[in-house]
C-alpha cells in the first residue's frame, strides 16, 4: 500500500474512501475523520437505489451489476467535490470496484478497516435498526479483496478503539496534510 506522501502536492484535491465489510467501522470513523479534517462526507448506503437495499434486507448479497451504477453515483459525487476534496464510507470490497472510484477527479486514498470475523460478527448481531442482516457478513467476507501492493491506501485494524483509530489514520495522512 502506498502512502500518501507519495502524492506530495497539497494542492491535489484528495477523497478518502473508508472502506470494509457491514459492521467495520466505517460510518464510525468516517464521521470523525470529516469532522477533524473539516471534509464533505457522504456514506455510500445513501446512494444505493431501493431495489439494492430491499435486496440486502432480504439477505440476497449485490452483485456486480448491482453495485456498478452505485459507484459511478459515488464516483460522480467525489468529482463534484474534487475542488475541497471529500471522505466517503464504501464497502469497496473488489480491486474493480476501487479501481472505479479511483476515476474520480482528484486522488482517491483507500482506508481499509480490517476487523477479526468474530467481533465483526458480534457487532453486526447487536446492531438494531440497520438494514443489512447478520447473514449476509460471510458473503461479504468472501467478496472482499484487500487492498494489493500498488493500491494507495492503508489497512487499519479496528481492535483498537475509535479514538486509536482515528489517530492511526491522521498520522497516516499528516505528511499530506495542508500544515
Ligand atoms: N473501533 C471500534 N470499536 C468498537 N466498536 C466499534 C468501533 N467502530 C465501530 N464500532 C461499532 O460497530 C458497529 C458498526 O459500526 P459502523 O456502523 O460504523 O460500521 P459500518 O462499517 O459503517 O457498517 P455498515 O457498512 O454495515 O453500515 C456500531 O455499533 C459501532 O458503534
Ligand atoms: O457492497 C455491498 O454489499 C454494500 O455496500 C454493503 O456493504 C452495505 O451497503 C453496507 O455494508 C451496509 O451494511
Amino acid at each position: 500500500m502506498t502512502s500518501p506522501s507519495t502524492y506530495p502536492n497539497q494542492d491535489t484535491p484528495r477523497h478518502l474512501v473508508v472502506m470494509g465489510v457491514s459492521g467495520s467501522g466505517k460510518s464510525t470513523l468516517a464521521t470523525a475523520l470529516a469532522r477533524r479534517l473539516s471534509l464533505p462526507m457522504a456514506e455510500a448506503d445513501e446512494f444505493h437505489p431501493p431495489q439494492n437495499i430491499a435486496k440486502m434486507s432480504s439477505q440476497i448479497p449485490l452483485t456486480d451489476e448491482d453495485r456498478w451504477p452505485w459507484l459511478h453515483a459515488l464516483r460522480d459525487w467525489m468529482t463534484s467535490h474534487a475542488e475541497t476534496g471529500s471522505i466517503i464510507t464504501c464497502s469497496a470490497l473488489r480491486r474493480s470496484y476501487r479501481d472505479l472510484l479511483r476515476t474520480a477527479t482528484g486522488d482517491v486514498l483507500f482506508l481499509h478497516i480490517d476487523v477479526q470475523t468474530p467481533r465483526l460478527q458480534e457487532r453486526v448481531a447487536h446492531r438494531s435498526g440497520h438494514f443489512m442482516p447478520p447473514a449476509l457478513l460471510d458473503s461479504q467476507l468472501a467478496t472482499l479483496e484487500p487492498l494489493a501492493a500498488d493500491e494507495p491506501g492503508i489497512r487499519l485494524s479496528n481492535d483498537s478503539t475509535v479514538e486509536q483509530l482515528i489517530d492511526d489514520a491522521v498520522a497516516w495522512l499528516s505528511p499530506s496534510l495542508p500544515s
